[in-house]
């Protein structure tokens, strides 16, 4: 496996003061905490192709952040490339909810073939975990499950829960221990147990300086990717080209705006044998688009979303958390053109 030229920077960038000037931020309420998270902060940016959403994690550094701006401007300036399918399945998410509160949470997903369960969530336990993916099952009986540890777990943990989680029937496992090393270790174990789950890697792709190390070190069975870490729609492409393995499109979270860079990735991949987790606006309590992109029939349709002026203003963020987003802006615009002159 080679690996890419991913010096595909564009030509020209948009001037920065354009940037700033057309720069929309929004605060967006969730109906549960996901991630620590209670709002969603974005900056939108428009442009000739359409809008774009830069809205890395309050936590990122600029550096991490550099890609997801890239991603931003691809959408905003290119738009993206032609689909091979035109609509996209989804699977519902469940956060780290109690099991009281998970039949509530899949509501809100409607009909959809498959779910992922967030497990390993600090401060909880494995038995909480059974019980809440053993509340999916019993309510969704025919449905694929998934779960997702975000790297929550050391290597016999995991194993010893996947071996239970087992027993409801799963899909794949997303980052069960954090390291590429132990993704290793634990598939190699299930596969030793016969254990018949498989090993999808998440932030061991969108997190490394290497996406593709997780494929070369036989890490995984399948990659996550998410279009803004990996920086753009056509990046993400070649990644999972390169990488040679089944892939999942994820969302960060996203605005409908980055929700359809999402449907336009999966929508492009030549294969996509799972549902996607771009399902994820049921989670938020609005949106900056009048028809969301939100799943119909458990799947999402590949179409433009117009963004809404009044939306951006219903939303629109207080002036400091604003003010704190441009200021990202123009330093992670700094970042990317460093990168564009040494790439
Ligand atoms: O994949 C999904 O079902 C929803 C998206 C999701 O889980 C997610 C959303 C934001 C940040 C990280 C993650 C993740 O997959 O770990
Ligand atoms: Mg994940």
């Amino acid at each position: 496996m080679a690996t890419p030229d991913f010096s595909s920077a564009p030509g020209s960038r948009p001037e920065l003061s354009e940037l700033l000037a057309g720069a929309r931020v929004v605060s967006i309420p969730m109906r549960v905490r996901f991630r620590g998270i209670l709002h969603r902060e974005a900056l939108l940016i428009p442009g000739a192709a359409g809008w774009g959403e830069f809205s890395p994690f309050p936590e990122y550094d600029d550096a991490e952040a550099a890609p997801w701006l890239a991603a931003a401007l691809e959408a905003a300036a290119e738009g993206y490339p032609e689909p091979v399918r035109g609509s996209v399945p989804v699977n519902g998410t469940v956060p780290a909810v109690a099991v009281d509160q998970v039949e509530g949470v899949l509501a809100r997903f409607g009909a959809v073939g498959a779910v992922k369960v967030k497990v390993a969530e600090r401060g909880q336990t494995v038995a909480e975990d059974l019980a809440r993916v053993a509340e999916v099952r019993r309510l969704l009986p025919n449905a694929g499950i998934r779960v997702d540890a975000n790297g929550g777990w050391d290597v016999p943990t995991a194993v010893a829960a996947l071996e239970a989680l087992a027993e409801a029937g799963l899909e794949y496992a997303e980052q069960p221990v954090p390291e590429i090393a132990g993704l290793r270790e634990v598939r190699q174990e299930l596969a030793r147990r016969g254990i018949p789950v498989l090993i999808a890697a998440d932030e061991s792709v969108r997190k490394e300086t290497d996406p593709l190390r997780v494929a070369r070190e036989d890490a995984a069975d399948l990659i996550v990717v998410k279009v803004a870490p990996l920086g753009g729609v056509r990046r993400a492409l070649e990644i999972v080209a390169a990488a040679g393995l089944p892939a999942v499109v994820s969302s960060a979270l996203d605005t409908s705006v980055g929700i359809r860079a999402g449907v336009a990735l999966a929508a492009s991949l030549p294969q996509l044998p799972y549902a996607c987790g771009l399902g994820t606006l049921s989670l938020m309590t609005g949106d900056v688009a009048e028809q969301p992109m939100l799943p119909d029939g458990g799947a999402l349709a590949v179409r433009d979303v117009p963004v809404s002026e009044e939306l951006l203003e219903r939303y629109a963020a207080d002036p400091d958390v604003t003010q704190w987003w441009l200021d990202r802006l123009e330093r992670v615009y700094g970042q990317l053109m460093r990168r564009d002159r040494t790439a």
